[in-house]
């Protein structure tokens, strides 16, 4: 048998099914209904421990046992609240299940003959287990339990699953795919394939979401492979625009979130995603599936937070459009690819280890505008201790010595004469929380000894809070200094002065940012980020080497996931090559799959965008029919954007959804956005910033469409004076890729030469 066959309502099976299903409901509304019971119970136990919190306890302070005791019975109440509340908050996520359940109790069923067994059970599978009343049978299976992973890996025939104790096998004699929504069963089919195409072609031929739909019901095989990986600490997922790669990855954050669910919960894990509109295009994929949302971060986002808030961060995007604007200073291309060569972390270990014996540069120390401790004698002390120890265990016995002489500063300075000038300026709260603190200790000290004493002491905490704080923080030390220090030491004395430059005005260039944080981190040996126990990392392309291993560093009992796909990068430096993509020889716990079937686009786009770029012949289009992409070759300008405008009504009074102009460059996308505004349409333009779509029409740079799929794209200007450098090549391929149903391409002047001739058969004249 090939294909999937409906089962026809007229069918004996439709009758049963419908009844089953029924069945099937009612027992999730009584389920619901016992629960809501319990959660009442506990959310009324949870307002009266609330209420009641300090009626049991005792608070006595009066001896050190006493102490004890209260704390004792005050830790004991607050476990009994915790516990309470963090049952409540379970029931609230069963409830949660629950619902999502009874609209869609299951999606797939196979008959399973166990070899050795004789009777054939029926395994239907959903989003989440379901028992029966008895709590005996499973009337559902979560599709991440075991014997769920036969329904994506196998068709009908010889089948098996993994257990604890080996691989069960058997016969699946029956494979049946269910579209029901709202409790209605709509539609049936029997397969003989793995996952029935019919069922994909109604899923793929919808209209777009402004979010992205979990794909449950119709993990391909070897998407399944990725969702259900544990063996490996690194897992490079490599694949074709809209191969799934980002839908297998969020669910395979569910899988590891169910089959870890003792030890792991949404907390642990983190996705690196590559701007705003992409972190809230992907966020309802989890709680669609009843699971909490993972948290998000873009790469961006993260550094920003570990820097300083005084330096100004180039964002990626103003990085891109730099090196677009083919103005690149030749220093500054240079530097990039100095910066993002795998050598270049092997020259910053060197340079590193080399500062154990010397080299490392301090910043002068100031208290009140006036020397305190110089550079100098920071070396030396610094120096002096032994070169077996770590720099960051030396810094911090630097750090103890500091702190010591700041006490005897901070004693040496109350009495003085700043102080008093100071104490005037203080205002009333200050004064009064201090005179109460003297009153507490009445009778035992002249008061108003006291109370001066107090208040020149604070004065001088105060006056010392930044130098005590930088010295905790270790900033005693000329990272920035030595950053530039590094480039001289490996011979790039230009690139080191273009850096220096920069830094003087506390500017930094997006590629600087992770080799400065990671150098940061090798000499100060900052704490990481214990708790990360996955990351993921999507469009992979764009990152560098030394990024990934930046992120390897702060999360080092991560694992990790890479998705990328190498014809998408959009940066200058990944144009060179796309060294995460690759395999790391030294890495031995890596694994890679590569998937090849595209499914966002139709037939038609899928064999038109594979002309684009390299090894192009190895992507896969799904076969889902539709119209071939549309050229429009224009002349000028101004026939140009009448021919955009015009589209853009033509898409918006045939309703197609969403759709999206797509330009290489922000400027671009400005000026179509105000003539299309001038012509009346609804457009939105989208910013960087930008994290939600607020109309049909969007208008936005290609690097911002990372990720997106869009019902109708318009490449807005295909033409060769837009890309023609061999990375513009993959600009084009990203921008036609984000078509799902309908792709036009127009030009201002000559055609880009990487539309080949030999591409002209894949798309007809506009
Ligand atoms: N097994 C599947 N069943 C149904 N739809 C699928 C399946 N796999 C992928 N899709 C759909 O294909 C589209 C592309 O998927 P996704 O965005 O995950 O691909 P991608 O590889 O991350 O793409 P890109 O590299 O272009 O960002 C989405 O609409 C997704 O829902």
């Amino acid at each position: 048998m090939k294909g999937a066959v409906p089962v026809s309502q007229e069918h004996t099976d439709w009758e049963k099914e419908n009844e089953r299903l029924q069945a099937v409901i009612s027992r999730i509304e009584k389920k619901k209904e016992a629960l809501k019971g319990d959660s009442d119970e506990l959310k009324d136990d949870v307002i009266e421990l609330r209420r009641t919190f300090w009626d049991d306890v005792t608070v006595n302070l009066d001896e050190p046992d006493d102490v004890i005791e209260t704390q004792a019975s005050l830790k004991q109440r607050a476990e009994l609240l915790s516990e309470r509340e963090r049952s409540h908050g379970l029931l609230h996520q069963q409830k949660k299940t629950l619902n999502k359940l009874e609209e869609t109790p299951y999606f797939g069923r196979i008959d399973f003959a166990e070899d050795g067994e004789n009777e054939t059970e029926s395994i239907y599978i959903g989003i989440a287990s379901l028992m029966d009343k008895n709590d005996e049978e499973f009337l559902v299976y979560d599709w991440r339990a075991p014997i769920s992973s036969m329904y994506y890996d196998f068709a009908p025939g010889r089948a098996y699953y993994p257990t604890l104790d080996g691989d069960v096998e058997g016969d699946i004699t029956l494979k049946r795919q269910y579209i029901v929504k709202r409790g209605n069963l709509e539609g049936m089919f029997d397969t003989g394939l793995t996952i029935g195409d019919e069922l994909l072609q109604s899923l793929l031929g919808q209209q777009s979401s402004p979010q992205m739909k979990s794909i449950v019901a119709s993990i391909q095989r070897e998407q399944n492979q990725v969702i259900r990986n544990e063996r490996s600490k690194m897992l490079l997922v490599r694949g074709a625009a809209g191969s799934g790669k980002t839908s297998a990855a969020l669910q395979r954050v569910a899988y590891l979130l169910y089959k870890h669910r003792e030890k792991l919960d949404a907390g642990n894990m983190l996705l690196f995603s590559p701007n705003p509109l992409f972190t809230r295009y992907v966020s309802n994929v989890l709680p669609e599936l009843g699971e909490d949302n993972l948290q998000q971060s873009t790469l961006f986002q993260h550094f920003k937070k570990r820097l300083p808030n005084d330096w100004a961060l180039e964002s990626p995007h103003a990085h891109i459009e730099y090196f677009l604007s083919e103005q690149a200073e030749a220093t500054r291309s240079q530097g990039l690819s100095v910066k993002t060569s795998p050598r270049f972390i092997e020259q910053l270990h060197d340079y590193v280890s080399s500062l154990s014996h010397s080299g490392l540069i301090f910043k002068d120390l100031y208290f009140r505008g006036e020397l305190w401790v110089t550079k100098a004698q920071l070396q030396d002390y610094f120096y002096q201790m032994a070169s077996s120890m770590s720099i960051s265990d030396r810094l911090e016995t630097v750090a103890e010595w500091l702190l010591k002489m700041l006490q005897i500063t901070e004693r040496e300075e109350r009495p003085k004469a700043w102080v008093d000038e100071k104490m005037d300026l203080l205002d009333q709260a200050t004064y009064n929380r201090v005179f109460e603190k003297v009153t507490e200790n009445e009778g035992t000290f002249n008061d108003t000894v006291l109370q001066e004493d107090l208040l020149r002491k604070l004065v001088v905490r105060r006056m010392v809070k930044p130098l005590r704080k930088q010295i905790q923080t270790f900033d005693v030390l000329d990272v920035e200094a030595m950053y530039v220090q590094f480039f001289r030491w490996a011979g790039y004395k230009v690139i080191a002065e273009e850096i220096a430059y920069h830094f003087k005005k506390r500017d930094m260039h997006w590629e600087d940012a992770a080799p400065f944080l990671y150098f940061e981190d090798l000499l100060k040996g900052r704490p990481v980020y214990a708790d990360i126990r996955h990351i993921f990392i999507d469009e992979a392309q764009d990152y560098t080497t030394i990024q990934i291993r930046y992120l390897q560093h702060l999360f080092p009992s991560s694992r990790l996931t890479l998705l990328g796909d190498a014809n998408q990068a959009v940066h200058a430096h990944t144009s060179a090559g796309n060294a995460p993509l690759e395999e790391d020889s030294n890495e031995k716990e890596q694994e890679t799959i590569t998937l090849h079937r595209s499914y966002r686009s139709t037939q038609p786009i899928v064999e038109f965008t594979k002309q684009l770029v390299p090894n192009g012949e190895q992507i896969e289009a799904f076969e889902r029919p539709g119209p071939k992409p549309a050229m429009k070759q224009l002349e000028n300008e101004k026939q140009h954007d009448r021919y955009v405008c015009d589209l853009a009504k033509q898409l918006e009074e045939r309703e197609i959804g969403m759709a999206a102009i797509v330009t290489k460059t922000f400027a671009e996308s400005e000026e179509i956005w105000e003539q299309l505004t001038r012509a009346g349409r609804d457009a939105q333009l989208i910013h960087e910033q930008t994290s939600e779509f607020k109309a049909a029409l969007l208008v936005l740079p290609v690097y911002l469409a990372k990720g997106i799929e869009f019902d109708a794209v318009v490449v807005s200007d295909a033409s060769a004076a837009n890309y023609h450098r061999e990375r513009d090549r993959y600009l084009l391929y990203t921008a036609c890729t984000r078509a799902m149903h309908e792709l036009y391409l127009c030009t201002n002047g000559e055609l880009t030469p990487f539309i080949t001739d030999s591409v002209y058969e894949h798309y007809v004249q506009g």
